[in-house]
Formats: structure tokens, sequence, C-alpha cells
């Protein structure tokens, strides 16, 4: 008990030697709640919830699942705080608690919740906000409500790229790279990312998010000062390496230099190249925290930072990643979330860190299924029986190149196996494969050398291959989400594609769901394959 109030005590110490804090206790009774990684005795728990309601100008130390079970179970006495507390702790479990107090917002005065530098904080006072506003070195995350919606509120547009004033090295990069006019997102969300706003934006798969924050980047970096300026944050090493293609493609005829900063490749020289400074780097989160945590990249310059695939980066697995490179980039920064996904909770979410004026472009679940992509299924009645359909299918479809998924990589290893014996010529990938070995694989894939890729969801998201034309769902996704970013896959920028499901009886109901949910028809696999190929042409 004693070393539990003397690292309380230490650590207000910390926390109001950087803030200030502590002034404001006095004019507020306050329950606040110190949420740490310490371990807690249940003594002490039992004592906090003896003493939960009733507590004035007391401090207490317990534990956020704590928290959690306690506004589970007693969520009157939540009108009894004023302020509620969080220091320092793992974000998923801050934002269950952010989650669960939400609900009775209105006996609350303020919500403050600190990460080391970050902050997130509700219904605010005039007091609060001029304090926090002193603080421009950190994130700073108000969340009010009334100023907040879910509704898209940004309906600018332009015509054509010229309208966009951009540069004139810019506007020939996006020229000699094969873009005439703009795309439906990139008339709309260009803009608001060239005016420094915070930005999330979601469109349809293939309609060219990626040319979107890759021009509005480019737009935003000052060639003249060699620090980094933007970072571009995906989640998978190839989804990252596609898009430094398209910033170099793009940005060709710009004195920017580029710089790929993903897993399984040289540490040493990531650290030489983040040393001497790049404007602009294309990561994903592990080796990025690694090169930011050990000082090999400086964040003081940087002014945007660009999330793809944002509902996957906000979402378990890499939530804490994000926190963390939150915690490290300066409090100003930019950000824009770019998916063709956004799950109503993701968007909820993300208002805690996107500041006030967000530029917010959405799309109706309803519109999210492309219009050149059939859907089909196939009834299987035994899952033994996925196998042999599927080779008949190949046997009797002219394709040029496809995709086929499954949910794990040991299916994808099997069924690689399987058609690889069957005579089939087949390439495989998943994230437990050597990154030499991913990198040729996909080379070969996108040059159309290799026919049928074997995937996990690996390649479910963001990959780009224009003469891919059929997406077969082996195993069909857990996650309605996922099941728009893979047939997605297909019938890239307005071409024709096909989506066929092979569904076991155990899957159906995930089927139904997606139908349901987006409003969209998937048919029955006609027995005339001619059908299903004419849509492949
Ligand atoms: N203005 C444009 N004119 C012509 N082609 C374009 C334009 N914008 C994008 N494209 C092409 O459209 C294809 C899909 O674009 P992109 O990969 O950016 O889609 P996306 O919206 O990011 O898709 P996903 O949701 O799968 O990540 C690419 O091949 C790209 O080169």
């Amino acid at each position: 008990m004693q070393f539990v109030w003397q690292v309380l005590c230490k650590t207000l110490k910390i926390v109001s030697d950087q803030f200030n804090f502590l002034i404001y206790f006095r004019y507020f009774s306050i329950l606040l709640f110190v949420i740490s990684r310490i371990k807690v005795d249940s003594e002490l728990i039992n004592q906090a919830r003896l003493h939960w309601i009733g507590l004035r100008n007391k401090i207490y130390i317990v534990q956020c699942q704590f928290i959690i079970i306690g506004l589970e179970n007693d969520s009157h006495s939540l009108w009894k705080m004023k302020i509620i507390i969080l220091i320092p702790i793992q974000i998923s479990l801050c934002l269950e608690v952010v989650r669960m107090i939400k609900g009775f917002k209105k006996h609350l005065s303020h919500f403050l919740c600190y990460f080391e530098n970050y902050q997130i904080s509700f219904d605010y006072s005039v007091q609060f906000k001029s304090f926090f506003k002193q603080k421009g070195h950190y994130r700073k995350i108000f969340m009010d409500q009334a100023t907040q919606d879910l509704q898209e509120n940004w309906n600018e547009q332009v015509e054509t790229f010229e309208e966009l004033t951009l540069g004139k090295d810019l506007l020939r990069g996006i020229f000699s790279y094969g873009f005439e006019r703009p795309s439906a997102i990139q008339q709309k969300a260009i803009k608001p990312i060239i005016l420094g706003k915070d930005v999330l934006a979601q469109a349809q798969s293939g309609t060219g998010k990626t040319g979107t924050f890759t021009i509005g980047a480019l737009q935003r970096i000052d060639p003249n000062q060699r620090k980094t300026q933007v970072i571009i944050l995906a989640p998978v090493r190839e989804l990252a390496k596609q898009i430094y293609d398209v910033v170099k493609g793009i940005g060709q005829y710009l004195n920017i230099e580029a710089f790929c900063c993903i897993g399984g490749t040289s540490t040493q020289e990531t650290r030489e190249k983040c040393k001497q400074g790049v404007h602009i780097i294309i990561a994903t989160p592990g080796r990025l925290i690694d090169m930011m945590k050990n000082k090999y990249l400086d964040a003081t310059f940087m002014k945007l930072l660009v999330v793809d695939e944002a509902d996957q980066m906000l979402d378990q697995g890499f939530s804490d990643n994000f926190a963390e490179i939150l915690k490290m980039v300066p409090g100003d920064i930019q950000i824009a979330l770019f998916s063709a996904t956004f799950p109503q909770e993701i968007i909820e979410l993300s208002k805690q860190f996107l500041r006030d004026g967000t530029a917010k472009i959405l799309v109706k679940k309803e519109q999210l299924t492309l219009e050149g992509i059939r859907q089909f299924y196939i009834a299987i009645q035994q899952e033994d029986q996925k196998f042999r359909v599927l080779v008949e299918l190949y046997k009797n479809l002219t394709v040029s190149q496809s995709i086929l998924f499954c949910n794990s990589k040991k299916t994808v290893d099997d069924l690689y196996d399987k058609l690889t014996a069957e005579g089939f010529t087949v390439s495989k990938i998943h994230s437990q494969m050597e990154q030499k070995e991913r990198e040729q694989v996909m080379q070969e894939f996108k040059k159309g050398a290799a026919r049928i890729l074997v995937s996990t969801d690996l390649m479910g998201r963001g990959i780009d291959v224009q003469q891919l034309s059929l997406v077969i769902n082996y195993e069909f996704p857990r996650l309605k989400e996922q099941y728009i970013h893979r047939v997605g896959r297909a019938g890239r920028y307005g071409r024709k594609g096909v989506a066929i499901n092979m569904v076991a009886q155990q899957e159906a109901n995930l089927l139904l769901e997606v139908e349901k949910y987006y409003n969209t028809k998937i048919d029955e696999m006609p027995k005339d394959l001619a059908e299903v190929e004419k849509e492949l042409s």
C-alpha cells in the first residue's frame, strides 16, 4: 500500500511538473483514477470499490480493468465524478473506459485522458481549453461531441487537377503518371489535405485513394528543407512498397526524396537513411516506431501523417502501435485517414484525435460494393468438396489473373501444395514467408508472370494489380469489411471483375450478413461458365 502511494505521488509529481495540472484540483471535487501498469492488490481494489461513492478530493490507484468492471456494475456513482483522469495507460483499455464513460457524459464536467504526451478530453471548460492550447507541442485531442458528428461535411470539389493550383512539377508528374482527370475522391479530398486540415476520407476500393493522399502529401512538402515532413503509414509491407512506387512515380519531377521504411529489410540501411533525412517516409508501424524511438528519425519537422487502411490501423492489434506513433509525432501534426471501410466505432474512435474542422468524406455502406464486380457464390455441401470444386473451376474458366483468399497461413500452404500437385502453376504469399520471397512473389504477380496467387488477408487490402479480374474466397472472410476489401482487388478503377465465394454450410450466415449489410446481391454461380467469362473479359 505504502509502495503504491509512493508511486502514485511520483507519477503525480511528473504529471504536475509537466502540466501544472494540480492547480486545477482545488476548484473541483475530484475523483481521480490513476491507472497504471502497477499491479494493485485486491485489498486496494476492494477499498476503492467501497469508496466509489462519496469520494471527495481523494486519489486512488486502480487498474483500468477495474474501472471497466466498476462502470459496468455501478454506473450510478458516475454522477459524483467531476473529473476523471487516466494516466499513463494502455490505449486500448483506456479507450474502452472512454467508450463506457461517454454513455454517461452528461454527468461529467470533464473527462481527461493522458498518455504521456497524448491527451483526450471532452466537454472541457474554457479554462481547460486555453490551458491546453498553450501546450503546442502535444497532440491536442478535444472531443467536443457537439461539433464532431459523424456526417460527411466536405462537399467542395474540383473538376481538373489544374484547379488545385499544384506546383507545376507536381502537375507534370501527375500527367506523366497517366492521370488525366481526378477521380471522385481526388476531386474532393486533395484540397483539404493541401489546406492542412485533418481528413477522414472514404472511397470505394480501387478508386484512387493512393493518388489522393500522394498528391496532397507531395504538395505539402518543402523540398528545400531536407527533413522528414510526411509519414504515410500502411499496415503491410507490400502495400507500403506499392505506395512508395506511386510516390516516386507522381513525384518524379520533384526534388523530393522518399524512403520505404518497412520490416524485413536491412536495419542498418534504414537507420542511415532516416538519419540522413528524407522528405517523405512510407512505413509500416513496427519499423517506424523502432526508428523514432531510437532517435534515428527526427519527428520535429513532421507536418502530415497519412494513415492508409486507417480502420485497420486503429483496430485492435494495431491501435497500440498507432497510439505509440501519435506520442512521438508533433502535437499539431495534420492527420489524414483513408480507407474504403470505416465502421462506425472507428469513426467514433477517430474523433478522439482528429481536430475540430476535420474534413469528412464518407460513402454510404450500400454504395460500397463496386458496380463493375459481379459476385457469385457456390454452395459447398461438405468442406472436403471445396478443393475438387475449385479444381473444376480453374480447369473450365479462362482467367488472366486471380487471387485465392484463405483465412489462415496453414490453409494457404495446404492449398498451394494441393494445387501444385494437380499441375497448376501457383504462387503463394503470407506473413510468415521470408521478405525476399514475398517481394519476388509480388513482383511476378504484378508483372503478370504468376496467374494464381494464394494468399491470406495480407493481400486483402490496397494491393493494386490492374489485370487481376477474379477474386475467389476459398474461405469466407470473418469480417464483413474484409469482404469489401478482398473483392475490391478485382475491378480496379472502373474495370470489370468477378468475385466467387465458395461457401460451406457454416459460412452461409456470413455471406447473408454481407448481402444484407451492404445491400448487395451475391448470385448463385450459373452452371454455364460462359456467363461468368463474359464478366471477366
Ligand atoms: N485519376 C486517375 N486516372 C487514372 N487512373 C487512376 C487515377 N487515380 C487512380 N488511378 C488508378 O486506379 C487504380 C486504383 O487506385 P488506388 O490503388 O489508389 O485505389 P484505392 O482507392 O487506394 O484502392 P484500395 O481501396 O484497394 O486501397 C490504380 O491503378 C491507379 O493508378
